[in-house]
């Protein structure tokens, strides 16, 4: 990233370095299937992971976490147990956590546990447009994972979602849309190879909890992380030779930027 007068950018610059400077421990309940992907890029990112989701476990770890990621995407027994619980922990520390609600809308058990989460004061949401939709009961969700909604068409939805939490909201897709009461950001970055790798946007959700322990603005925490992202990405794309390398190309870019 080079220097800029843009006042936005300097900020999420200066967040960047200080997730590297801080190393912030990431406590990551999430999907099985991203676990690797989230793990080794916030280790690129110069944060710290750390997952776990028993009831059993999960709480008492999150005492030491400097943020919380809460990820629905392949929501077990145990975790729907363990959720709750640990970020209750999460909230009595006043220690910042993300909600991913992740293919929320069909699915009969995640769906309310995100809407009854969103009591609990998520410093940000992050999801597909699909999700946010969902999220404020104004859409059936996507089809699995993936958005079958673009970003402008969930803009009420997460004014609506914004206004439970007192948070920020920040839908991903070609166009990143980041808000809370009283400020929208959009950016129309990063690559589409982004969707053909698992769990990009569950990344992006524990960078999001990275940047909110370092940035205590919920928007600008978003901003950071998503603008950390679509660059990452973008380098990742004119390097890979298809999804396999853009994953190694990813992963290397998250630890240039910033440096
Ligand atoms: N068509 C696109 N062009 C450019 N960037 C994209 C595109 N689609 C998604 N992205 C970027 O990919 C990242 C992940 O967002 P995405 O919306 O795919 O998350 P998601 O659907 O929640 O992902 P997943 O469920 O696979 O974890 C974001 O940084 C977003 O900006
Ligand atoms: C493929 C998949 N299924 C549940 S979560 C997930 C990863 C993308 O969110």
């Amino acid at each position: 990233m080079t220097n800029t007068a843009d006042p936005d950018l300097q900020r999420v610059q200066h967040t960047i370095h200080a997730v590297r400077e801080q190393a912030p421990l990431v406590h990551c309940i999430t999907a099985t299937v991203s676990m690797g992907v989230v793990a080794d890029g916030l280790l690129a990112a110069g944060a710290r992971p750390m997952m776990t989701e028993t009831v059993i476990e999960a709480p008492t770890l999150t005492t030491v976490a400097d943020a919380l990621l809460i990820n629905l995407g392949t929501l077990s027994t145990d975790a729907v147990e363990g959720i709750p619980a640990t970020v209750e922990v999460a909230v009595r520390q006043d220690r910042p956590w993300v909600l991913d609600p992740t293919a929320i809308g069909l699915a009969p058990v995640r769906t309310p546990l995100a809407r009854e989460l969103l009591n609990s004061g998520p410093v940000v949401v992050r999801g597909n447009a699909s999700e946010v939709l969902a999220l404020a009961d104004q859409g059936t969700g996507g089809r699995g994972a993936d958005s079958s909604a673009t970003t402008d068409a969930a803009h009420q939805a997460a004014l609506t979602v914004a206004g439970q939490t007192g948070g920020a909201v920040a839908v991903s897709g070609a166009v990143d849309l980041i808000l809370d009461g009283h400020r929208e950001l959009r950016l129309e970055r990063g690559t589409p190879l982004l969707t053909r790798v698992t769990g990009t946007g569950c990344l992006l959700g524990a960078l999001t909890a990275a940047c909110a322990a370092v940035e205590p603005d919920p928007v600008q925490a978003a901003l950071a992380a998503t603008t950390w992202m679509d660059l990452a990405g973008e380098t990742a794309a004119a390097r890979a030779a298809g999804p396999g390398s853009f994953r190694m190309h990813l992963l290397d870019a998250l630890d240039e930027i910033g440096r």
